[in-house]
């Protein structure tokens, strides 16, 4: 897959030693899984997993008795407060509180427990509303973000911050991905707090076993969004944890993007509804484009490999051996 080789790795990197002890915060969500099937699939041995219940990451002093105990060598840190345009809209307090807690608590700690390397998980929200398209890395804090979203893009700009300052300051190796929006295996089908591409193969595939005559699709329809399978965001994040180790952040996404209409079309037909969409016009488009400029991980020598169609199709059996009722 991608550009992850394996072989020839440099002495003391991420792929030279399969034994190095690795947290995967948020392992059992659609990002943190998708990493562990890549790791464990690279022949890593000593992963250290920890479910919510386990160990709260909000909890500062919990999550310090953790790195003391576990001393991990690396850590990817793709626990967070996630959700689709509708949840950030609805609960901005636990996005940006959470969120905040969350990754200051993990990144300073593993700072301080003797880390060597810890990948950071932000989103393409973090850009400006009206971002130039595709959106270089350099327009971060350029310019007013998308109401919907921006109390969790302020945590998620904190956390790039973070990282960096850490870098500058202490000479640790602390590095930031910016993924687009992500869909497969694991994703949240929550009908109203999930993103746009797994509300909607809920909502068809509810619509197809009942014979309804049509479908709900929120906003207009004409919103441009960017997707990528989890698998190939998988892929980057050990791409990066082998090959960068820069001060800013680093877009990843499969340069490819379609109208919500379109993705809507496209869901409709992988699942085989055969009725009508209507449109909600009272629910928010939120940002009308966020493509993202991936040149510079293309130019380290990562590469996309899932085409949507393909990934929805995965997608949709995936759902249907684990979710539906
Ligand atoms: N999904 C997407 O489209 C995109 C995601 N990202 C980023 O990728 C990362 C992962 O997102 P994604 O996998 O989609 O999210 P999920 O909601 O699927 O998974 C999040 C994980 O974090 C865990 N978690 C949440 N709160 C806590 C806590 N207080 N303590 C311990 N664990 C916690 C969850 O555990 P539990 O379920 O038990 O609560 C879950 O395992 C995030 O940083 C997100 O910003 C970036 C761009 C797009
Ligand atoms: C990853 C990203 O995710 C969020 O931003 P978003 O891209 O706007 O995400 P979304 O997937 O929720 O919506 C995309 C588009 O799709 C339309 N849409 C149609 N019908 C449904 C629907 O049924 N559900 C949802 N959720 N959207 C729908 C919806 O109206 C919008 O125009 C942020 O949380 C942000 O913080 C973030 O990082």
């Amino acid at each position: 897959m991608g550009g992850v080789g394996n072989d020839t790795a440099p002495p003391n990197s991420f792929l030279s030693d399969k034994s190095a002890k690795v947290f995967v915060a948020g392992h059992r969500g659609l990002v943190g899984s998708a990493i562990v099937r890549k790791l464990q699939a690279l022949g890593f041995t000593n992963l250290v997993l920890r479910t919510h219940a386990e160990l709260d990451l909000t909890r500062q002093n919990d999550v310090d008795s953790f790195f003391d105990s576990e001393k991990p060598r690396f850590v990817i840190l793709a626990a967070a407060k996630v959700g689709g345009i509708h949840a950030n809209n609805t609960y901005p307090a636990d996005f940006i509180a959470v969120n905040l807690q969350i990754q200051t608590n993990v990144i300073d700690s593993a700072y301080r427990h003797g880390v060597q390397k810890l990948l950071f998980l932000g989103s393409s929200c973090i850009y400006p509303k009206f971002a130039p398209q595709p959106i270089p890395e350099q327009a971060l804090l350029t310019g007013p973000l998308e109401p919907t979203n921006e109390w969790y893009a302020v945590a998620k700009i904190a956390g790039i911050k973070m990282c960096q300052a850490y870098r500058i300051q202490y000479g640790w190796d602390a590095i930031s991905g910016m993924p687009t929006n992500l869909y497969g295996p694991n994703d949240n089908f929550h009908p109203e707090n999930s993103h746009v591409l797994p509300a909607l193969m809920r909502r068809f595939h509810e619509a197809k076993v009942k014979s309804s005559k049509e479908v709900v699709v929120w906003g207009t329809g004409s919103p441009l969004r960017e997707f990528l399978h989890v698998d190939d965001l998988a892929d980057g994040v050990v791409f990066m944890m082998e090959n960068y180790s820069g001060l800013e952040h680093v877009n990843v996404g499969s340069g490819k993007e379609v109208t919500i209409k379109e993705l809507a079309e496209l869901v409709k037909e992988v699942v085989g509804f055969e009725g009508d969409l209507v449109w909600d016009s009272s629910k928010p488009d939120g940002t009308p484009r966020k493509l993202m400029d991936s040149s510079k991980l293309l130019g380290l020598g990562w590469n996309p490999n899932i085409s949507l169609k393909d990934g929805l199709v995965d997608t949709y059996n995936w759902y249907l051996e684990h979710v539906k009722q």
